[in-house]
This record gives structure tokens, sequence and C-alpha cells, in this order.
């Protein structure tokens, strides 16, 4: 178990400012994934941490002890880490076989043969391939050799664990059954993880904290639902979510009791201890968005409340277990995620029904969330 803490952390790449004043901390036992889409610095900063890199500015700490400070050139080198790091690309040893790939650093640590023995099974045993510890990675397939390198990574049983998608190689059925393995291995032994992905089903599923990576800059650190349900500002909002948050312009005004926004789906008022005071806008009337989740709308063939919003049936998409209905209203367009199957006709008219307490505000000009998500 670790705890690391990175401080005003800048990384370049010549003149490319590839880290933007990183500050991160990572609790003891935290699972903590790095998300956020291609080229906006996930890997360096795991790269960072590692030691493979070294950041032009920033300090980072390992369980209080320093292992960086840039202004004093000072670098631990990665042996000194006590990290495994598991990579995108497996990097086994070829002339090795499974069991010699990951018995050759439980020799470098002197363990007693039967507790390597008994690594080596339970490692191979979680990532489902015990039948292959004879065979060579040539005799390999790539899903298999990433799994054997992630069964290497943990049968260390590093104090810090640092995952570069280490899933990517793997069908999509292996994918969720590893999920769950890593899950499970991140209970069981309380190891600090530290994961990178640009999955956001990935990140939510499996991570007990999650940092919004945009262009250099963390955007916002929470928990995955806290992140779901109260995302920092629109950019975190449209990337989290599987179908994507709605978002509907509006106009806000500001009053004594709360917000009202007016837009095509009507007039919605929010109570003032909904709103998120160190957001909101000076001006009494302003630009907003509404962002509403794909199940925070419920969609009913007949008028159940005078609230109701009338839309017309744009598609209708059964996926077993639930059905995807893209609605529209006044010109604009809604995903509804609908428990079930349900069958709708094109242009049907239906009556949409929208929690507004659950439902986000975000301030247009600034992006910004300025209401809660409220339970
Ligand atoms: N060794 C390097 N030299 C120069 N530029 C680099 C180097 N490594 C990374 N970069 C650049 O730094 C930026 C961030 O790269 P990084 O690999 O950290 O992104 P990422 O978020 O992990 O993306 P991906 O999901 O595609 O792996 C990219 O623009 C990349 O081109």
């Amino acid at each position: 178990m670790s705890k690391i803490e990175l401080k005003h952390i800048d990384k370049f790449y010549g003149k490319n400012h590839i880290l933007k004043d990183v500050n991160l901390t990572i609790e003891d036992g935290d699972f903590m994934t790095l998300l956020g889409p291609s080229g906006c610095g996930k890997t360096t900063t795991l790269r960072v941490v590692s030691g493979l890199e070294k950041p032009q500015n920033g300090t980072i700490h390992m369980d209080g002890k320093e292992i960086v400070n840039a202004a004093e050139a000072h670098f631990a080198p990665p042996s000194e880490r006590d990290l495994n790091l598991v990579f995108q690309s497996y990097a086994l040893w070829p002339h090795m076989t499974v069991r010699e790939n990951i018995a050759f650093g439980l020799n470098i640590q002197k363990l007693p043969k039967d507790e390597v023995d008994r690594r080596i099974k339970d490692a191979l045993g979680r990532m489902q391939i015990g039948q292959y510890v004879d065979r060579y990675p040539s005799e390999l397939s790539g899903g298999q050799q990433q799994r054997v390198a992630i069964a290497r990574a943990i049968a260390s049983e590093p104090h810090l664990l640092l995952m570069d998608e280490p899933l990517s190689n793997l069908d999509a059925k292996l994918r969720v059954d590893m999920r769950s393995e890593l899950k499970r291995l991140h209970t069981e032994t309380g190891t600090t993880m530290i994961y990178v992905t640009h999955d956001q089903v990935e990140a939510l599923t499996m991570s007990t904290k999650i940092a919004i990576f945009r262009e250099g800059i963390i955007i916002q650190v929470a928990h995955p639902l806290e992140l779901y349900n109260n995302p920092a500002n629109l950019y975190v909002a449209d990337f989290i979510g599987n179908p994507r948050i709605n978002f509907v312009d509006g106009k806000a005004e500001v009053s004594a009791s709360g917000l009202t926004v007016n837009s095509v789906l009507g007039r919605m008022t929010f109570p003032a201890d909904h709103l998120k005071d160190e957001n909101m806008p000076q001006e009494a009337s302003f630009d907003a968005v509404l962002g509403i989740r794909p199940e925070q709308i419920a969609i009913n063939t007949s008028r159940q409340s005078p609230s109701d919003i009338e839309a017309h049936i744009y598609t209708s998409m059964p996926a077993g277990s639930e059905t995807l209905v893209t609605v529209k209203v006044g010109g604009v367009s809604m995903v509804i995620k609908a428990l079930g199957i349900t069958h709708y006709n094109p242009d049907q008219v239906v009556y949409l029904s929208i929690d507004t307490t659950k439902i986000n505000v975000f301030d247009k000009k600034t992006e910004n969330l300025i209401k809660y998500s409220v339970e």
C-alpha cells in the first residue's frame, strides 16, 4: 500500500507543454483511474510516477518520502519506487515460459520456492490462464500475453501497481471478466493502483476515484458516482456516461428562491440549496445548459401530469434489457434510456417526465456546473 502525492508537475517534450501543473493525491488503497481522450497526458503522468520520465517542475512524494524534486534535480530511480508497471505492450521475455516470466522477479526477491509457486498459481488463476503456464509467449495470443503481463505484475505484490490500458487487447467478454478480477484483486489486497484508460465504462466500474484529464490539465478528481452525477463542467458531463448526457440550451433567471430555466422543455425551477454558489454568475439573467442523463427522463404514451413535456418519437432502438429512444422536442433531439423492451412508431406523440432534482444545470459561458443533482 502506498500514498502518492504529485504537486505542481510540469512535463515538456521539447516546446510542447504536455502536463500542466498537475496536482494529484492518490490515497493509500485507492484505485485511481486517469481518464481522458487520446493524447491528454495520462500515460505521461504514469511514466513520471514510475520514474521513466523526469518532469521539469514539481515534486512527488511516496508515503511521505520525496522521490521527485525537479528543482533540486532529485529523481529516485524506478527500482527504488516499490512499484510495478503493466504497459499496453506486454514486454514478456520471449525465451522464457509463462512460469519463468513470472518467477523471474520473484526469484530476485529471493522468495522461497513454495511461495513462488503459490503466487504463480494464484496470479494465473485470477487471469484465467493457468493452463498456459509452460508455454512460451510466441505460443500465446495477444490477449493471453497481456494477461500474463498482468499476472506477472500482481504476483510480485507491489505496494503500487501502475497499469496503462492493460485490457486493451482483450475481446469484449474477456475485458468484462478481467475488470471484475482486477476489482476483486484490489479489494482483497488493498494495493494502491493507478490505472490509465480512455474507456469510461472501465473507469466507472473499477475505480474508487477518477481523475479526468483534458490537454494535460486535471479537470476533476472524484468518486465515479460523484463524477457521473455532478460533473464539474460540460466537458466532464459529455465525456462520462453512455449513452451521452443530453444538453438543452435555456435562459436562466436568478431569484431569491433559486433558479428558473426556460427552454424547449418549458419552465423549470431549482431551489437555492441545490445551487453551487461559487459557480453562479453575477448576472440576474444568463444563458444556461440543462444536462439531463438518458435515464432521468421517463416516457409515457399519455399525459400523466400537467408538467409533462410533449415530444415526438424519432427512433426507438430495443437492445435487450433496455430501449434507447430518440425523441424530438421543439427541434431538439434527446436520447432516453427506457428499461425493458418498448415499441414506438416513428413520429408517435409521447409525454416526457423529468425529475428536476436529479438533473444538472451549467453556466453556458464558463461551462461550469451551477446546479447539483440531488438524491
Ligand atoms: N517521448 C515523447 N516525445 C514527444 N512527445 C511525446 C512523447 N510521449 C508523448 N508525447 C506527446 O505527449 C502527449 C501526451 O501523450 P500521452 O501518451 O501521455 O497521452 P495519453 O493521454 O496517454 O494518450 P493515449 O490514450 O493515446 O495513450 C501527446 O501529444 C504525445 O504525442
